[in-house]
């Protein structure tokens, strides 16, 4: 089963944003999304994760709201944490599409919560209150809450934004490895360095359509970050840096 958009449309305040966009995520392959600011990634992210409505097309498979739970975890852009919750009470929430009426954890969940945050090496803060953690500590327990979902796809919009190199590149690694389990992965990055080093494929978008969709050494041609972006780029061996402005974009 592959996670798609459909030739989506999506409006928001009356504007389209998103236009004709096709996207789909397999089982086993992490798929980074870029873009300039405002290209409308966040929207389409949204819209695959059953958050937002879309005007024409489809996201697939069109399921229930309580299979769409379980078949899909979201890692947002703004995950602000406002209660004073333990971690591990925080990434227990991660289960609850699982739980039962009663709310009730069976011992899969348990385990679940452990292995979520053993993967993203949270048990040593397991019992700080959530509220008192760095932003790189709390993007580690985000990312347990949304492992411990188990669910077959992972939406995760700029999860390395707050990160410093060593955490961004273990972010990366954290779900690189849930891809090579099995797991759909679709991560929106502005890190293109992070998208040529860890994406099976690239989707660019600029105005609110896809713009390109391939492997990482097509999509980050000259050209198409130039059309993208308006930058140029000196590149090596697997590394790419902005050099200049080239006429903006917009
Ligand atoms: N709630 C909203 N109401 C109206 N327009 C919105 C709203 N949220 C976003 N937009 C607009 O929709 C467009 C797409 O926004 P979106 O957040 O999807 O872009 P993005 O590619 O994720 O950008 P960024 O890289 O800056 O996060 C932008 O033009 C933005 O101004």
């Amino acid at each position: 089963m592959t996670l798609r958009a459909d030739h989506v449309d999506i409006s928001l305040g009356g504007r389209k944003v998103v236009r004709q966009a096709s996207l789909h995520v397999a089982p086993g392959e992490l798929v980074a999304l870029i873009g300039p600011n405002g290209a409308g990634k966040s929207t389409l992210l949204k819209a695959l994760a059953g958050l937002l409505p879309v005007d024409e097309g489809h996201i697939l498979p069109d399921v229930s709201v309580k299979e769409r739970a379980r078949l899909r975890a979201w890692l947002g852009q703004d995950a602000a944490i406002h209660w004073p919750v333990t971690v591990e009470r925080l990434v227990s929430l991660g289960r609850l599409p699982h739980l039962d009426a009663f709310h009730r954890a069976a011992p899969t969940d348990r385990e679940a919560i452990q292995k979520a945050m053993a993967a993203t090496d949270c048990l040593a803060f397991a019992r700080r209150p959530a509220t008192h953690l760095s932003a790189g500590e709390r993007a580690r327990v985000l990312l347990a809450r949304a492992f411990a979902t188990q669910a077959p796809f992972i939406l995760a919009d700029e999860p390395a934004a707050a990160l410093d190199p060593y955490h961004a590149f273990q972010m990366m690694e954290l779900l690189r490895h849930e891809a090579q389990a099995g797991r759909g992965v679709l991560v929106v990055l502005h890190d293109l360095n992070l998208a040529a080093r860890f994406a099976h494929r690239v989707v660019l978008m600029a105005e609110g359509a896809i713009l390109a969709d391939g492997a990482a050494q097509t999509v980050l041609s000259d050209d198409l970050l130039g059309r993208a972006y308006g930058i140029r780029v000196a590149r090596g061996d697997g590394w790419l840096v902005p050099t200049g402005r080239l006429q903006s974009p917009d």
